[in-house]
Formats: structure tokens, sequence, C-alpha cells
């Protein structure tokens, strides 16, 4: 690769000011401090239960608030140079890159999503001999095999039609969804005619591919299809099957195609994503051993084609090259409603939290738009030479014993894997062999190499180990965004999808490989740690969080109180006031009543506890309105805190007061409301009968 070292950096972190946010945060925390520092010294004239329980709670925010203050502190944003890499290396020495793509369920995700998703990969802005697309398919289903192998007869026209117009969209469902292109005046004829015929041959794919979902598989199958007869999906041996190869190794031609469905059996544990992450890395070390490894869900797609350019400005810069482990790209969605009701685009989260994490030891690693360097997942740390360097014999303990695979793992962790490999049917054999359910047993597949398991966030614990071994991770945002996905379309799948981050998020909190350990023993940056818990506390706070919503309407039922009196009650007013303000979003949304119209729910336990907390509160406001509430002891009467706490938490659960009387999927299930109804009843009960 030509030097160059002392040509412009190909990516720069750029330090993003915000004065006015830290300003604001440090009054936050002040004023939570203040509050706290109040009730302790109350506490010596009067101490009540329910105020104590406050300061606990409050005391839990306060530190959550210094992790929150610690992670946004210091944000920051990377800018990349395509037009720099060029300055150091021509287009030939672009490096391979291996995409790969996880499907898992045809009926859950639609072959035509996972087409659209590998067709816009196909498509890449990127010399076509140096990517390899690898599919995995965990539901091993011969539908999706059928729609990839149509979808390869239909790139041959789409990718050309892509590169020649330099279509920016290149999954076509996006792209023709879009026919304002038709009217538009900076369209030419030409173009507009290709368009259309373009259009009709991926309305035909579509046709094909729903015309085969239809027919029921039968058990006996022909032809290239032979290897799916009789196969379960949690039974079944590996099928590999290369779609299509680029022999010729030509630019313009299409990238390597591969459909993957590892080997399953009902008694062998297959580490649901994370373990078909392993076999496409093992699989893909075989046939390319690219040194850089794109990774997308396959309901995400390439929004920016140039985005390989991108993660390459910082993997191949003298800088980035020796401490950038992984580059992730924010996910963003195109569906949904514009205010976000259901909270997916996580907007705090990629604002404020995300370019934090950038100004630290970077982004933690979200399981999807994500570019990997290969030795880096192979557990090299970014400083060490000897672990490159190891015996066949220490390799084959950690890579398995697929001699071919050991092999392959060498020259990626000495960095010598830059020469696409032509014959990828070559190797099916041991192909066949690193992707059975017995491979890993006994290595450190899974453990300290590659995607780790023992969290349904494998994508979380990945990224961590990797920062603990001293490694960065850098975010890109180019312009425009590089990748765009779907979301969950209504509140069911969307709260049990948080859910599941939720306790993949806990499962890694109290496992050994806890960040803090990870500080104490790794390379683990103290702040970065305080990042990770940042996340992982995520599920926690609701404890103190639920007790928290609970105090005004206990305090208002059994006419006693929480909130501090006299200057603490002003503390806690400027705290509200100043929280509320640093909430983005206020204003450019139409607010609750939008909500109420989208929020959709079922019967799921996950609105139980949602249903409650608002019960209780129109419970508390009732009893207050009626005047039932007992005589106050010693002067420590429920008052206006408690009444205006009461009513905001009203407020803020608006989509589900709604719900109370929604219809059909827009309404609360009758036997979500009777279980709220009777814990409101029992609590109302156990507060009252003293
Ligand atoms: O046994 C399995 C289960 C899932 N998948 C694939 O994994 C991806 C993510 O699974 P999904 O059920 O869609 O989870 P999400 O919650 O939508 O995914 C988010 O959260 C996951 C866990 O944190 C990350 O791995 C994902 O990349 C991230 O997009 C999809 O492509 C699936 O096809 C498999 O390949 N095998
Ligand atoms: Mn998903």
């Amino acid at each position: 690769m030509a030097n160059l070292h002392n040509s412009l950096p190909s990516y720069e972190r750029l330090r993003v000011k915000h004065h006015l946010q830290r300003v604001m945060d440090s009054v936050n925390l002040i004023l939570l401090l203040l509050l706290l520092g109040h009730r302790l010294i109350s506490f010596t004239n009067s101490y009540t239960f329910t105020c104590f329980l406050a300061f606990l709670c409050e005391t839990c925010f306060a530190v959550y608030w210094i992790i929150v203050i610690s992670t946004k502190w210091t944000p920051a944003s990377t800018k990349t140079y395509p037009e720099r890499l060029f300055q150091r290396v021509s287009e030939s020495e672009l490096p391979p890159v291996d995409l790969f793509v996880t499907t898992a369920d045809h009926e859950l995700e639609p072959p035509i999503i996972t087409v659209n998703t590998v067709l816009s990969l196909l498509a890449l802005d990127y010399p076509a001999n140096k990517l390899a697309c690898y599919v995995s398919d965990d539901g091993c289903s011969p539908l999706t095999f059928y729609a990839l192998v149509e979808a390869s007869k239909f790139a041959k026209l789409w990718v050309p039609f892509c590169k020649k117009y330099n279509v920016q969209t290149r999954a076509p469902f996006r792209c023709f969804s879009d026919t304002s292109i038709l009217n538009s005046a900076d369209s030419s004829p030409e173009f507009k005619q290709e368009w259309l015929q373009m259009k009709d041959e991926y309305e035909q794919l579509g046709r094909k591919i729903a015309a085969r979902s239809q027919k029921p598989i039968p058990n006996e199958l022909d032809g290239e299809f032979a290897a799916f007869s009789n196969t379960e999906r949690r039974n079944h041996s590996t099928i590999i099957k290369v779609i299509w190869e680029n022999k010729e190794s030509d630019t313009d031609d299409l990238p390597h195609l591969i459909y993957i469905s590892r080997e399953k059996r009902p008694k062998h544990p297959h580490h649901f994503k994370a373990g078909a992450m392993n076999v496409l890395t093992r699989v893909s070390g075989l046939m390319t051993n690219a040194p850089f490894i794109l990774n997308v869900d396959c309901d995400m797609f390439v929004n920016n084609p140039k985005i390989v350019l991108h993660a390459l400005c910082i993997f191949l810069d003298p800088k980035g090259e020796k401490e950038v482990a992984f580059v992730q790209c924010p996910q963003k969605f195109y569906n949904g409603p514009k205010d976000d009701p259901l909270g997916n685009q996580f907007v705090v989260f990629y604002k404020y939290i995300g370019s934090g994490m950038a100004g630290i030891q970077g982004p933690f690693y979200g399981g999807t738009n994500c570019f990997h360097r290969r030795k880096a997942l192979y557990g090299l740390p970014p400083d060490d030479f000897k672990y490159g360097k190891l015996s066949d014999k220490d390799l084959m303990q950690k890579f398995g014993s697929s001699l071919a695979f050991v092999e392959s793992a060498a020259e990626a962790l000495e960095g010598k894997s830059y020469s696409p490999n032509n014959n990828i049917s070559k190797p099916l054999e041991a192909a066949n062999q690193v992707a059975g359910c017995g491979y890993e047993s006994g290595t450190a597949w899974g453990e300290q190499v590659a995607w780790i398991y023992g969290s349904a966030t494998e994508d979380v614990i990945t990224g961590l180990k990797m920062h603990a071994r001293g490694w960065r991770s850098e975010l890109t945002t180019p312009e425009p965004i590089a990748f765009t996905g779907c979301a969950p379309i209504d509140a069911p799948t969307s709260m049990s999808q948080q859910k599941r981050w939720t306790l993949g998020w806990l499962e890694i909190f109290f496992s050994k490989g806890s960040p803090i350990f990870c500080t104490l023993f790794g390379k683990l940056q103290f702040r970065e740690c305080l990042m990770y818990y940042c996340l992982m506390c995520w599920g926690l706070r609701s404890v103190p969080e639920i007790c928290y919503a609970v105090l005004p309407a206990y305090c208002i039922i059994t006419n006693s109180n929480f909130m501090p009196k006299g200057i603490g009650l002003w503390v806690a007013a400027a705290l509200y006031v100043m929280y509320n303000k640093e909430q983005p979003g206020d204003g450019d949304s139409d607010g609750a009543d939008s909500d109420a119209v989208r929020f959709t729910f079922d019967k799921s336990p996950v609105f139980v506890p949602g249903t409650t907390i608002l019960l209780l509160q129109l419970t508390a406001l009732v009893i207050k309105l009626l005047g039932l509430q007992p005589p106050p002891q010693t002067g420590n009467e429920a008052g206006m805190g408690e009444l205006f706490c009461s009513i905001y938490l009203v407020v803020c659960c608006w989509p589900f007061l709604k719900g109370l009387f929604g219809k059909g999927k827009y309404g609360i299930p009758i036997s979500t409301i009777s279980k709220s109804a009777a814990l409101v009843f029992l609590f109302v009960h156990f507060c009252t009968s003293k």
C-alpha cells in the first residue's frame, strides 16, 4: 500500500462544543444534590418512611445522572474524507470486504425483505470483485434460498442500473416507492424509461417469490433444492450454496453471493444470532477472508452506497489502523410516524449519548450496520504482536480443528489477507466442517473469539470485549445516512423488543464480563465503563422510577407527604423545570395527542405497570376530590407537591389514558385493566388498613 503517512488523515474526530448543555446538565446535578442535602438535613427534625423512600429513589437518579453526564461530557463527531483515502490507496489496492446478512424465519422476516437487503449490498459503490455477500439462514428455508437465487438474476440488471444512474436508494422496494423521480425535471427520458423497466422486473421478482411462498413446501425436493429435503428448522445438516461467483474477478460483475444454513441439532445450543455470525465468520474466512466485515440484519438497507469507503477511511488511516476495531453506523428507520411515539428512533440516544460515546472510547456495537476488523474479532489486541504469531497448536485450540481455517486465521491475524480469493467453491468441504454444530466445542469461539455468547444482546457484549482489549470504535454518520431499516410498527412489538434488550444488558451487568471488571482487569476506560452502565442500568432504573411514581398516590391516599417543604420544594420545582426543558423533541412533535392515536396495546404483561400507575393516580385523585383522605398526622399532610406529581403522572401516561377508552388494538384489553385494577385495589387496601 502506498505510503503517504505524511498525507492528510482520511478521518478526523471533531470535538462538538456544547457549553450550554454542560451548564444545564450541571445545574440539574447541583439541584439534585441540593435536594438530597435538604432531605438529609430535614431527617434530623422529622423522619418519615415516605421521605426516606423518596431519598433512596432520588439517590439512584443522582447516580444515574452522574453516569449520563459523564457519558455526554465530551461529545465528538467523526468526519471521513473518501477523496483523501484515494490519495493513500488506488482503487486496485482497496481491501476486500465481506458482507454478512442474517435471517432466521421466512414468516417473520419475509424473503422479499432479505432480498432487498442483499440487493442493496450487491449494488454498493465498491469494486464488485472485492465484495462477497454471505447470507445466513437460521430458518433453513428453501423459500429464502429460492428468493436469493431469483434475486441474483435480477441483480444482473439492477446493479448496473444503479451504478449507471448513480441511484441513491439501492433497495429496490424503497427506490420504487418514490415515484416523484418520474416527474422530476432532472431525470432524463432514458432514465425514466429504464426506471420503469426495472420496476417491472422487480415486480415480476416479487410475484415469483410470492407465488412460491403460497405453495406448500414438499418433503422431497430436487435439483438445487435437494439439500432441503426432509429438513426441519432445528434439525438438519449444513447447507452451503454458492449462488453467484465472480469467477473472473471482474470489477463490473456482481459480488459473490453465498447462502449458508448452518447445521442444527436439537441437543446442540445454537446461540441464536451470535452462533450464526460465528459460522459466517468461519465460512467467509475460508472463502474470501476479507480483513473487514460488514454485518446487517435482514431488515436493514444500504442508504449511502459509498458507506464502505467511509468506513475504510477510518480503518485504513494510520491512526485508525492502530486503534479502531469497529465502525458503527447509526440505526435509522424509514417507517413509523414522524414524531416517533414508540421511541424507536432513539433520538436521545443518538443525539446525546451517541456523540458522547464517540468522544470517549467509541460507541457500543449495535448488532447491525457495523464494520468489523476481522483480526480484532479474532481476539487480537491493538498493540500485541505476539498473538499474531501463535503456533498452529495454539491456533487450533482457539479456532478449532480445521487446518484450512487455522491457516486463514493466521493470515488474517498477520494482516496478509489482502488478495481476493478467486475460487470460492474450492474450500466447500472445509466450509461444511466449520459450519457444523459441534465445531466450536472446546474452542474459544463465543468466549474469546468473534461474537460472544451468554447474552440476548450478543452485540453489546461483543463490542465490550473489544473495548476491554484496548480497541476503540467510531460512529460514522455520513450524509446521507448509511443504512435505514424497518422499526417495529406497534407498541407491543416495540416493548417486547426493548424488554429483550434490557434483559440482555442485565445479563451482561451481572456476568463476569461486566464493564467494571473490564476496567479493573482490562483496558476499558473508566468513562467508557460508565457509558456501558448508562445502557445497562436502563432496565434497573425502572425500580426507583416505579417506586417514585407510586409515592404521590400513596401520599395522597394516606394523607402524608414525600415532597420537601419550604425551600426544598422550590429546589424540586426548579429541578422539574430544568429537566423537562432539556428533553429533546419539545416543540417539534404535536405532543401527547398524536401518541394516543398510534399507541397500540395487546394482552402482554408489559402493559400492566403503565396501566396500574395510571389507575393508581386516578384513584388517588378521586379520593382527594371526594375528601376521603384520613386526617393528617403531625402536620405531614399531602399538599400541592403530591397533587402536582400525581397529575403530572397522569399526563405522562396519556397514551394509556386514551387506551382505557380506545377500541380494538388502540384500547387496553379488559384483562390488563382488570389485573391493574386488582393491583390498585390491593394497594389502596394495604394503605388504608393500618
Ligand atoms: O437465532 C437467530 C435469531 C436472530 N437472528 C437474526 O438476528 C437479527 C436480529 O434479530 P431480531 O430478532 O430482529 O432482533 P432485534 O431486536 O430487531 O435486533 C437488534 O438487537 C439484537 C440484539 O441486541 C441485535 O443483534 C440486532 O443486530 C439489533 O438490530 C435478525 O437479522 C435475525 O434474522 C439469527 O440469525 N438467528
Ligand atoms: Mn430486527
